[in-house]
């Protein structure tokens, strides 16, 4: 039996321990390993190598991913994705493990369409995959915005000053909701929990007035103009704030204990999986045990997070 596996969408920190899972559990069971290099791009563009157990060696602790990765419009056209077909089938590659986001999980149905046997892993740092807790990378991206906090932290209670940060998570507040959970910030505005300007400025002068005179602000990127928000918190409170946006530093970095043995697990279920001839599953982690569900039967586009916003309202 022949696999192939490709990491695809935004590079998420634990990648690299996914795909030394699966290039050793799958020489366990004498399954050969092929990687597809930069996501769905490698695919369309035949750019495929084989993976032993040397070529992983020691990258389970690096951040980024070995295999590279892309964003391929090319593969979303037929034309792409027939090329993509063509060379898996080129390379009589059985099964397809494919690494990444909701979009690359996409990629991975549409290749199922067409008879190829795929599984999928969640790697990504926005943790926006519903029917999983916890995507890899997370964990690790985390623990990132959290140093990074700290440190705006220390200045700011030097100098009694607010900063509002910006983290990752596109369309999805996970990162920004579980910072608050760990105490990293006094107010929280997500896509899910999304607070008004007005109310912002509501609860930080609620704050000052009671003498807490330095905050942070964490906001999900793409819901405000971090500067406009600044600028009018400014002008109503007649404060001086400060603003960052964490960017790419969110993405980089070893992965985290959490997200080693994480991308272990699912790597070892992805190739038992393809082992066993099952297919068209998606792996994830639900209450702490490692799960695998048919991809048609679950929606990942809603996540709920009630009783984590339970929790955060009841420590702001
Ligand atoms: N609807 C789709 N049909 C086929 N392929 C898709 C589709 N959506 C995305 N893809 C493929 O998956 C790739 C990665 O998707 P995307 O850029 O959304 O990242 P992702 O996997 O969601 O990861 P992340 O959000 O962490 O960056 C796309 O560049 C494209 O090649
Ligand atoms: O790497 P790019 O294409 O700039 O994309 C950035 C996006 O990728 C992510 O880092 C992962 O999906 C998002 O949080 C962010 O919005
Ligand atoms: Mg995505």
């Amino acid at each position: 039996m022949r696999i192939g596996i490709l990491t695809s969408g935004g590079d998420a920190p634990g990648m690299n321990a996914a795909i030394s899972a699966v290039v050793k559990s799958a020489e366990h069971n004498n399954i050969e390993v092929l990687g597809i290099k930069y996501g769905f791009q490698g695919l369309v563009k035949e750019e495929v190598i084989s993976l032993n157990c040397f070529d992983v060696d020691g990258i389970s602790q690096r951040g980024g991913t070995i295999l590279k990765t892309a964003r391929c419009q090319e593969f979303i056209k037929e034309d792409g994705k027939q090329k993509a077909i063509n060379t898996l089938k080129k390379y009589r590659i059985n099964g397809l493990i494919v690494i990444g986001g909701n979009g690359s999980f996409e990629g991975a149905k549409e290749l199922a369409k067409s008879g190829i046997k795929v599984v999928g892993i969640p790697g990504t740092i926005d943790n926006d995959l519903a029917y999983t807790d916890f995507c890899i990378g997370f964990d690790t991206t985390l623990n990132t915005v959290l140093e990074c906090i700290g440190k705006i932290k220390d200045s700011d209670s030097s100098h009694e000053k607010t900063t509002i940060v910006e983290v990752m998570g596109r369309y999805c507040g996970d990162l920004a909701l579980y910072a608050g959970l760990a105490g990293g910030g006094e107010i929280i505005a997500t896509p899910e929990k999304k607070l008004s300007y007005d109310i912002i400025c509501k609860r930080l002068k609620e704050n000052v007035d009671k003498g807490k005179k330095d905050n942070v602000i964490i906001i999900t990127e793409k819901m405000y103009d971090i500067e406009d928000l600044k600028e009018y918190i400014e002008v109503n409170l007649r404060i001086s704030l400060r603003s960052t946006v964490l960017g790419f530093v969110q993405r980089g970095g070893n992965p985290s204990g959490f997200d080693r043995v994480l991308a272990t697990k699912m790597g070892v279920r992805a190739v038992e999986l393809l082992r066993d001839g099952i297919d068209r599953r998606f792996v994830g982690i639900k209450e702490n045990k490692i799960i695998d569900i048919n991809f048609n039967e679950i929606n990942y586009q809603n996540i709920s997070r009630q009783k984590e916003y339970d929790y955060l309202d009841q420590i702001l």
